[in-house]
């Protein structure tokens, strides 16, 4: 039966370096595009990082009954998990990765139990967090402040996770990653 792992992280843990890597390691893994209403950053493209959506055609979507799951993780930034992203790979025997905020992981949890696998990944501090993103430049200081604010409280959910991993050096946040994911896959 496919599987499908959910990955949450505070904006800057390097979620997107893990699963990029995972990606290229994992055969028969799929990413789930999700839906947003916010802008595109830096060289990212409409159906590969997110579907870029206006609130409009955003809340049509909601209107329909599309999301598995939908949230505003930033003020009037919407974020959702299409229903045919997830679904319909499964059925066809993809294992499907989501990347979603804390809230989504639970919600996606909840509805696929032990066919999920949820995976917390943090950064070694908050000010090693900063750093990064100020590092990375593709967001105003204002907006960093903003993922600084919301990254505390996201902290307070990693126990809830079934997993969690630390991503200090990044070699070895790559290779605990690769082996948790194999592992669950291959498990019954
Ligand atoms: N272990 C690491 N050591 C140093 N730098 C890292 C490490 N992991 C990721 N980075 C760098 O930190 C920055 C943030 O990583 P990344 O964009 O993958 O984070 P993210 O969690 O996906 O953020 P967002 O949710 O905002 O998209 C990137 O510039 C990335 O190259
Ligand atoms: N609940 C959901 N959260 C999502 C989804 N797609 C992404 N996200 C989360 O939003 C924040 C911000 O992402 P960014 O790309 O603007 O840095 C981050 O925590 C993502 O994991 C989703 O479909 N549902």
């Amino acid at each position: 039966m496919a599987k499908l792992l959910i990955i949450s992280a505070p904006s800057g843990s390097g979620k997107s370096t893990l699963i990029g890597h995972l990606m290229g390691q994992v055969e028969n893994l799929h990413f789930s595009v999700s839906a947003t209403s916010r802008a595109p950053r830096g060289t990212e493209k409409d159906g590969v990082e997110y579907y870029f959506l206006t609130p409009e055609e955003f809340r049509e979507k909601i209107a329909k009954n599309e999301f598995l799951e939908y949230c505003e993780v930033y003020e009037d930034k919407f974020y959702g998990t299409l229903k045919s992203e997830v679904d319909q790979k499964l059925k066809k025997g993809k294992n499907v990765v989501c990347d979603v905020d804390v809230i989504g992981a639970e919600n996606i949890k909840k509805i696929y139990g032990k066919r999920a696998l949820s995976v917390f990944i943090a950064p070694p501090s908050i000010q090693v967090l900063r750093q990064r993103l100020v590092k990375r430049g593709t967001d105003t200081l204002e907006v960093i402040e903003d993922r600084i604010r919301r990254a505390e409280y996201e902290m307070s959910f990693a126990d809830k996770f079934d997993k969690r991993i630390i991503n200090d050096d990044l070699e070895t946040a790559k290779a605990e990653i690769v082996e948790t994911v194999v592992d669950f896959i291959n498990s019954k």
